[in-house]
């Protein structure tokens, strides 16, 4: 007796992906150094002492060293005021060591995040936030692209080749990855739809998505029964929830049942964010040999 067979997406190992990489990273510093007799040095502002945001800083500290840049680490009190911040980055930005900046994100109550994202110098923003670079890539040059659709670019090309002609839906509209996805898969020639939390009949929207990227920090959000079979989904969502009495970290889309379903789909952890700490490391290469006005290292962006 034949039994139906379960379909069963591949699923992508962001990890093995950001590994590689990152040794693509290190063999560009090492051919940099080389040439210039200098390596590109990446500087981290975090304020205040959230738990996940040390580690999480900690990650992207031994990996910059381990891709032979210079880290540059500054912690500030929870209480540092608008003026000292924008202080720090103004040396920051001065400092000719230091190629790439970022503030790490959020920001404690008493600081304009927009501010602080707008006086760090847009050829150091590796993280692509700074209007400069936004309007750069909604309008089709060369810019610092955010690091977690950059890394998503990346997944889908090598999982799909060419994207041209897709139909490409964004869940989720915020500023760090929703809106610039949507710019880079429009860029990739795909047809590109972005829902958020007004979106009426999201299952409907999810259905026609050939390509399914959900960033939207709520657990579970999409269950594998919404997806059209053989989709490309990359899970961005990184959520600390409890299951059976232990913390456990799980996605915005329902991995058992959509890897049912899904053609191919990022897990969480060990997809989507191992990719945005490669991009951030390649991004800094890229400021590093732009400043310099050399050659573009190949397949480090966009
Ligand atoms: N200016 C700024 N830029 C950022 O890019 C930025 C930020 N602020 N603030 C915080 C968020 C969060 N973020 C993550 C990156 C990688 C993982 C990552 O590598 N996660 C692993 C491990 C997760 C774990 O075990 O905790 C994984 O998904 O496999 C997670 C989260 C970047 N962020």
């Amino acid at each position: 007796m034949t039994m139906a067979q379960p379909i069963t997406a591949r699923v992508i190992d962001g990890r093995a992906f950001a590994a590689d990489l990152r040794t693509r990273v290190r063999d560009e510093v090492a051919r940099l150094a080389d040439s210039t007799g200098q390596t590109p040095g990446l500087a981290v502002v975090l304020v205040g002492e959230d738990a996940a945001s040390h580690v999480y800083v900690r990650n992207k500290v031994r990996q910059t060293r381990e891709a032979g840049m210079q880290s540059h680490e500054h912690q500030l009190p929870a209480e540092t005021s608008q003026e000292d911040l924008l202080a720090l980055i103004a040396r920051l930005n001065a400092d000719p060591s230091v190629h790439g900046i970022l503030v790490q994100l959020p920001l404690p109550a008493q600081i304009d995040t927009h501010a602080v994202i707008q006086a760090i110098d847009p050829a150091k923003d590796v993280d692509g936030f700074h209007i400069n670079n936004v309007g750069l890539l909604g309008t089709g040059q060369k810019a610092l692209v955010p690091c977690t659709p950059l890394g998503c670019l990346m997944l889908l090309r090598a999982e799909l080749g060419s994207l041209e002609g897709r139909r490409a839906l964004v869940v989720g509209a915020s500023n760090i990855v929703g809106k610039p996805m949507a710019q880079l898969l429009l860029a990739e020639k795909c047809t590109v739809a972005i829902a958020h939390s007004r979106t009426r009949d999201l299952e409907a929207e999810v259905r026609q998505a050939e390509i399914l990227i959900v960033a939207t920090g709520v657990p579970g959000l999409i269950p594998g029964h919404w997806l059209r079979p053989g989709a490309v989904v990359l899970d961005v969502g990184i959520n600390r929830v409890e299951r059976e009495g232990k913390e456990v970290l799980v996605g915005d889309v329902d991995f058992a049942s959509a890897r049912k379903v899904a053609g191919a789909i990022t897990p969480v952890p060990g997809g989507v964010g191992p990719m945005t700490i490669a991009c951030l490391l390649a991004n800094t290469v890229t400021a590093f040999a732009r400043a310099r006005g050399l050659p573009e290292p190949a397949g480090l962006t966009q």
